[in-house]
């Protein structure tokens, strides 16, 4: 079992939003015959991979697996029907299947008369597909919080520079990472001191990482359509509401006083921006290509007019800050004028990456890196400050500014965290990169709603400058946040720290 939680942490990036899943074939005599591991979804399950493995040498044998095999036609069969075909005699799992779609395997393998053992080593596997079997339980999604910073635990300089205190390596890292998890959260003090883009990318060229390779043609594929029970958020963009209201860009109805959901703009000039922003997000969300800017809204079903938003006071007041007209970006959109200006804004929000529109078009027709791929970026920002040039509003993922209006306000007054994660998880989205920053962390921190620490760490001093973390409700030494180390691993010059908290603690 060992062995096979060991294959399970394989898929670490690829895996989600599946789960980790390992598996092991031993012969009828105990001899090791085949590996596997479950790679991405709509690939072969970790079963299926070790019995291709084994051929007939699993016949008689044993399937040594960290979660209990599915009984579920999904976009794969059910792995239940693979192990008894392939004539194995005995099951040993770790984790019963929590999911109600895909769980039952154990009593169907019994019923074939398979010998089945449940519980074998279930704390570790438990452990190793936490990220997976974490919200079933607590019905939020698991949260990863990720900050990069010196050896002094710095995470920007004194005059608030950043760039970069990681290397190539590490960063490309968290690259990867960010290709794996649902949505990407940061704070509005965040948007507004580094106007970060918060997608998965490939840095060197700007270019947008494919975080989910088209589904793998899988042994025993299930007919198309079918569902997969595991599957949820941004892997099925038409199931998350979040998504498809960033992505089509509704009007935005609500004061800043409220909380409006500005998820809508580009880095455009105000004129163009209620334009740009229906054109962008419409174009990134169905993948379309920009050549096609009829069909990219007649896919997605918005109306091109919904784009028509009031500017709330405060977004218009940074705006205006911007050196923009706010005003300009109510004025109501023709359809016609959305339609034409797709290409236009696709392009705008191509340039902001540093790419040209031909290869944004070249990437969202083959699905490579279209928005809907992205994790969604969420800027938790109580007031809807974030500007209507901030470039997590280009276009090239799903965008929701998420404010004290949309989520409601938690004891101090700013967006309501627990609230957040609820709304998050309602959505399908079950896996979480909290990237910042410090003020932010801290309350995630206090609120006891961080599962998993990635801590990049660089060997370099700054000496002044603001720390990765503030405030998280330690007063005392006794009451110190305690980590369980689980990985050290190096990333050119720079470190790349894996922790759990030692306990679940909430202020
Ligand atoms: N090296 C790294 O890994 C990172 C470094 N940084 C650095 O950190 C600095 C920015 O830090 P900081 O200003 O702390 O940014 P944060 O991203 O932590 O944003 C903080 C803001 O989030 C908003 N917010 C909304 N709801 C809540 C809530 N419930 N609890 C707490 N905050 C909430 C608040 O503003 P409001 O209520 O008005 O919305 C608050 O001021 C920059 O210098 C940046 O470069 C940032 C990220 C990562
Ligand atoms: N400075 C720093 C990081 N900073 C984080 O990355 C964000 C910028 O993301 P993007 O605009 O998408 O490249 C920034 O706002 C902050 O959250 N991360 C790191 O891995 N290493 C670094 O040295």
């Amino acid at each position: 079992m060992r062995r096979a939680i060991e294959l399970s942490l394989n898929g670490a990036y690829t895996t989600p939003p599946n789960p980790d899943v390992g598996c092991v074939v031993l012969d009828a005599d105990g001899a090791i015959v085949g590996e596997g591991w479950h790679e991405r979804r709509g690939g072969p399950h970790a079963e299926v991979n070790a019995l291709a493995q084994a051929g007939e040498r699993a016949r008689g044998g044993t399937a040594v697996v960290t979660l209990e095999p599915c009984d579920h036609t999904g976009r794969t069969g059910p792995c239940t029907q693979a192990l008894i075909a392939a004539g194995v005699a005995r099951v040993v799992v770790a984790v019963a299947d929590p999911n109600p779609l895909a769980a039952g395997g154990a009593a169907t393998l019994r019923t074939h008369g398979v010998d089945v053992e449940l519980g074998v080593l279930e704390d570790e596997a438990t452990v190793a597909n936490a990220r997976w079997l974490a919200p079933f339980r607590t019905h939020r999604p698991f949260v990863v919080w990720k900050f990069a910073a010196t050896l002094d635990g710095r995470s920007a300089a004194a005059d608030g520079t950043s760039r970069w205190i990681t290397g190539d390596e590490a960063r490309a890292d968290v690259h990867r990472l960010r290709a794996a998890v649902d949505a990407v959260v940061v704070g509005s003090g965040t948007v507004l001191a580094d106007d970060p883009q918060l997608t998965a990318r490939v840095d060197t060229d700007g270019s947008l990482l494919t975080p989910r390779p088209a589904d793998a043609v899988p042994m025993g594929t299930a007919p198309a359509g079918a569902s997969d029970p595991q599957v949820a958020g941004r892997r099925d963009p038409e199931r998350s509401q979040i998504a498809a209201a960033a992505t089509t860009a509704p009007a935005a109805t609500a004061t800043p006083a409220t909380g409006a959901t500005q998820t809508s703009a580009t880095g455009a000039t105000p004129t163009a921006e209620a334009t740009s922003a229906t054109s962008t997000s419409v174009t990134s969300a169905t993948g379309a290509t920009a050549a096609t800017p009829a069909s990219a809204i007649a896919a997605t079903g918005a109306t091109p007019t919904a784009a028509t938003a009031a500017i709330p006071t405060a977004a218009a007041t940074a705006m205006t800050a911007m050196g923009a007209t706010p005003t300009a970006a109510a004025t109501p959109v023709s359809p016609t004028t959305a339609t034409a200006a797709i290409p236009t804004a696709a392009a705008t929000a191509t340039t902001a990456m540093g790419a040209t529109a031909a290869t944004t078009a070249t990437a969202a027709t083959t699905g490579g890196g279209a928005a809907g791929e992205q994790p969604l970026r969420v800027v938790v920002d109580s007031a809807g400050r974030t500007p209507a040039t901030a470039r997590v509003r280009d276009g090239a993922a799903p965008t929701w500014v998420a404010t004290v209006g949309e989520v409601g306000a938690g004891p101090d007054g700013r967006v309501d965290l627990p609230r957040l994660l609820a709304r998050l998880y309602d959505d399908g989205h079950r896996y979480v990169l909290l990237e910042g920053g410090p003020t932010l962390a801290g309350a995630f921190w206090r609120a006891g709603l961080i599962d998993r620490v990635v801590g990049y760490v660089a060997p370099a001093l700054l000496g002044a400058g603001p720390a990765a973390l503030a405030d998280a409700g330690v007063g005392t030494i006794a009451d110190a946040i305690r980590l369980d180390i689980t990985e050290v691993k190096t990333f050119g010059p720079d470190l790349r720290i894996t922790a759990t908290p030692r306990e679940h603690r909430k202020a």
